[in-house]
């Protein structure tokens, strides 16, 4: 397993080792003494699961304490935008992201600590993404930043006449008047 740090403390891109043979292909999407021992620590409580198609784009999503999430997300077929921005208060990345394009291909993973919101935009025809969290889902505590918002600077690739939103996700709020973690 390859760890690539980015510019946001404590996020950090996975590149599993994949084995291939005649068969297909083996990798370990998880082991906790292996991602400790790469300083990726969490105790997972819950697993994801979604499907979509082009043009979704799901987020800026994060949830407030004591319900905060630390994730790590990956992508089982297709091909994501996956985005995390730092709401740390203080943080020196804060108001900061970063982008990574994680496949079924690439099996790439993203672990993104507590203090994020997180998001991602389907680039291939669909997409199944799959994701662990170390806190479980708490709809009353969960926030919607506004994924567009001019101050994040959010490429999303996807051309906004095909963008695919919730309701939710419609009614995110303005990056200036978000809740910050
Ligand atoms: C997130 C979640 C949703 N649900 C339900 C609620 C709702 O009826 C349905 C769809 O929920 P949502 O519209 O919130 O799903 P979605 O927009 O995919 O939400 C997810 O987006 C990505 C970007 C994240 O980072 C996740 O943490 C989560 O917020 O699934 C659960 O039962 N448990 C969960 O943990």
């Amino acid at each position: 397993m390859n760890i690539i740090e980015t510019p946001i403390e404590g996020v950090k891109i996975i590149e599993p080792k994949v084995f291939g043979d005649a068969r297909g292909y083996f990798f370990e999407s998880w082991n906790k003494a292996a991602f400790a021992a790469a300083g990726i620590e969490a105790d997972f409580v819950q697993d994801n699961e979604s499907f979509s198609t082009y043009g979704v784009l799901r987020g800026l999503h994060y949830q407030m304490p004591p319900y905060t999430q630390a994730k790590l997300v990956r992508v089982i077929e297709g091909t994501v935008l996956d985005i995390v921005v730092d709401i740390r208060k203080g943080s020196p990345t804060f108001g900061r992201n970063v982008a990574v394009e994680l496949s079924g291909e690439n099996k790439r993973q993203l672990f993104a600590p507590r203090g994020m919101a997180h998001g991602f935009a389907v680039l291939s025809a669909t997409a199944t993404f799959a994701y662990k969290c170390d806190n479980i889902y708490a709809p009353t505590h969960e926030r919607s930043i506004r994924f567009d918002d001019p101050k994040l600077g959010i490429d999303w690739q996807i051309p906004p006449e095909n963008y695919l939103l919730s309701e939710k996700d419609r009614k995110g709020v303005p990056f200036d008047e978000a809740e910050y973690l």
